[in-house]
């Protein structure tokens, strides 16, 4: 059965001020697709994520969601779509049930049906407990997995993820990629924005690599390996990102914490 095409990128530029941040970008991205998003700091992988979500405008070219054209300004496809961003500390002075109900209404979701919901999913993440705590005084990774709870509260089609397993322990972190396989399984489209390429290299179904405002590679880990003839996908973004001085930067660093101060 062919796969619906659920995001699509059509020759999209954007630039902040004189900055060119983006350049002519074009990629489809289908259903069941788990997309690890990968790039440099500052290529431009939260910039296009944002642009997805409808934060930031003024591009050229087109972006379509579930075939509508963000152009249009139909919000509607919002309701199909979840968000971890890297940082939400804006929310610090409500507890996790407060925030997790107030997510919930963004979403339209009936309140107590929603409430039930996410105490269920924190039962599982272990962090029921703290539901009536305030999220200023949770560790980083009971934060994130309220981030995650929130993002999926209303079974979106489409998750978008930004440094997803962040603070999380590693039996979290089982938990948590075994969700991300199994939503995919169930044709759920998952965008997966990450600086730790391990974790990339196995979660992904496919890989696209950001360099300089282009698209620098995109394909299968296996596929990736093949044409870079390298072994591991940290030596596939060094070869592609043309980074080989990492000895020399950190020879020299260690030289400099070593001068003896006057
Ligand atoms: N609101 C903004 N105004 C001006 N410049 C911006 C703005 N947002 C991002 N930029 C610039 O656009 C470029 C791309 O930023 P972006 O945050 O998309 O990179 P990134 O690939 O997500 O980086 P990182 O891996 O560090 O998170 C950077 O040079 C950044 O300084």
């Amino acid at each position: 059965m062919e796969r619906q095409e659920v995001i699509r990128l059509e020759h999209v530029t954007k630039r902040f001020g004189d900055k060119l941040v983006l350049e002519d970008i074009d990629l489809s991205v289908y259903e069941g697709d788990i997309i690890g998003y990968i790039g440099p700091n500052g290529a431009g992988k939260s910039t296009t994520v944002k642009m997805m979500l409808g934060l930031v405008d003024g591009y050229e070219g087109n972006i379509l969601i579930f075939g509508e054209n963000l152009k249009n300004q139909d919000h509607t496809y919002k309701k199909r779509i979840g968000y971890v961003p890297e940082n939400a500390e804006l929310y610090d002075s409500l507890t996790a049930q407060e925030y997790l109900a107030f997510i919930a209404g963004l979403y339209g979701l009936e309140e107590e049906t929603a409430r039930e919901k996410a105490h269920r999913l924190m039962m599982k993440f272990e962090i029921d407990h703290v539901m009536n705590a305030r999220l200023s005084s949770f560790s980083k990774g009971m934060r994130q997995k309220v981030l995650i709870i929130s993002s999926l509260l209303h079974n979106p089609d489409v998750l978008f993820l930004d440094e997803p397993l962040s603070g999380l322990d590693a039996n979290s972190m089982l938990i948590v990629r075994e969700i991300l396989a199994q939503l995919s399984a169930q044709g759920k489209t998952i965008f997966y924005s990450s600086h730790i390429m391990d974790i990339v290299e196995k979660i992904s179904n496919r890989i696209v690599l950001i360099s300089d405002g282009h698209i620098a590679a995109d394909g299968t880990f296996d596929e990736l390996k093949e044409q870079n003839q390298k072994g591991s996908l940290q030596d596939i973004f060094n070869s592609l990102t043309g980074f080989s001085q990492h000895k020399e930067i950190a020879e020299d660093f260690v030289a400099i914490v070593q001068e003896e101060l006057a």
